[in-house]
Parts: C-alpha cells; structure tokens; sequence
C-alpha cells in the first residue's frame, strides 16, 4: 500500500513509520513526505530514508483551500493510497477530508476523547489526570472526534512536567503510530460505512 506520510516538524514519529515500513512483513510503502515548513529536521530523515520529499508551505497560498488542493494534487501525482498525520499541525478542510476519508490517519497526544484539542499533554497533568497516552484515530471533520484505531496508555507521575509527560506519550506514539498504520495498510482494518471501525476478519 502506497503511503504518504505529512510533518511539520522533527518528525520521530515519521522515523517510527518508516522504520516500520522497512520491515519485511509490511504492507506499507512510504513513498511520500509532504511538509508544510521548509528545512524541519522530518525532512532530512525523509531524504536519508531515500523517500521523495515535497513542501507546500502553507504560508504561500491565500486560502486553507489552496493549499488543501495543492496536497491533494501531490498525493494524487504519487498514486498514494494512504495519508499518515504525523505531528502535521494544519487543520484539513471538510472537502479535503471527505474525499480521503477512511484513508487519512492522525496521532493525538492523549486517550481521545479526552482531551482533545491543542496542548492535550497539559490538559491533562492540569485535570490530575493519572493515566493519558495516545491515539491513532482516522480522520473526521470534527477535529480529534474520528474512529479510534490504536492507543497507548502512559502513567502521569506526581512529579511530572508538561515536558516529562510529552516526551514519555511520544515513546508510546511511536508504538502505536506503526501498528495503526499497518492495520489499515494491510486492509486489517478500514472504516465502516457506519463511521465506526471495521475489521476485516482472518486478515
Ligand atoms: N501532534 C503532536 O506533534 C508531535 C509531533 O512530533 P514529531 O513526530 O514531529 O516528532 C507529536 O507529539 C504529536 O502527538
């Protein structure tokens, strides 16, 4: 399965993936990076991986919409069946989602659907939270809000910080980012008509 994989910025969980995709038994093939921001360090993992790497900076277009037309323009130049959000920090337009949907995964830094939201690693140290983690979710027009594929539980510490939080949900991102993503390339899993996951039985 051809897959695209969009970042804006470091790019470890994109790392993660295409270490996954490396392996034998994988039914992914990464052959696209899409980064909105020139020069970001997912780039250069990109590049050393020997992926085809694109940037469409947002900033350059006059309009979400643009800019949205323009992504799926690449994607479709790169007959990719797949999209991969990985820490890709544009919301996607209603259409644009529409017409992926069932074939655009995101990452979220928490147990959705707590927390949704920007800074969801504080939300929860403020709600004294005492286990958080991540979710692998397919993308809906309701931001944070589609079916939910794969998650990965971390334990709060009394003492943690925004940043201690972050980077203990990031190790876990990069556990559940690859099985996500494997379910659904290997056809495992889809989204069903219904919204809800679907999994494809003695797959
Ligand atoms: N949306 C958030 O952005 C971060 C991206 O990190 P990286 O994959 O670019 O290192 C991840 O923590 C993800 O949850």
């Amino acid at each position: 399965t051809r897959v695209a994989v969009l970042i804006s910025g470091t790019g470890t969980n994109l790392q993660a993936l295409i270490e996954q995709a490396k392996r034998p038994s994988s039914s992914a093939e990464i052959v696209l990076v899409i980064s909105n921001r020139p020069g970001v360090l997912g780039l250069k993992r990109a590049s050393l991986a020997g992926i085809q790497t694109r940037v469409v900076d947002h900033k350059l277009y006059g309009s979400r919409a643009e800019f949205d037309t323009t992504i799926d323009r690449v994607l479709e130049e790169f007959q990719v069946e797949v999209v991969c959000l990985a820490g890709f920090m544009r919301i996607l337009t209603g259409p644009f989602v529409k017409k992926w949907s069932g074939k655009l995964l995101n990452i979220h830094p928490s147990l959705l659907p707590s927390f949704k939201g920007v800074n969801a690693q504080k939300q929860a140290l403020q709600a004294g939270a005492r286990v958080s983690g991540c979710t692998v979710h397919f993308v809906a027009e309701e931001v944070d809000a589609g079916a939910i594929i794969a998650q990965e539980a971390v334990v709060v510490e009394v003492d943690d910080t925004e940043e201690s939080l972050s980077e203990r949900i990031r190790h876990a991102e990069h556990k559940a980012f690859p099985v996500a993503m494997e379910l659904v390339a290997s056809g495992a899993v889809r989204l069903g008509e219904d919204g809800r996951i679907a999994w494809q039985h003695g797959a």
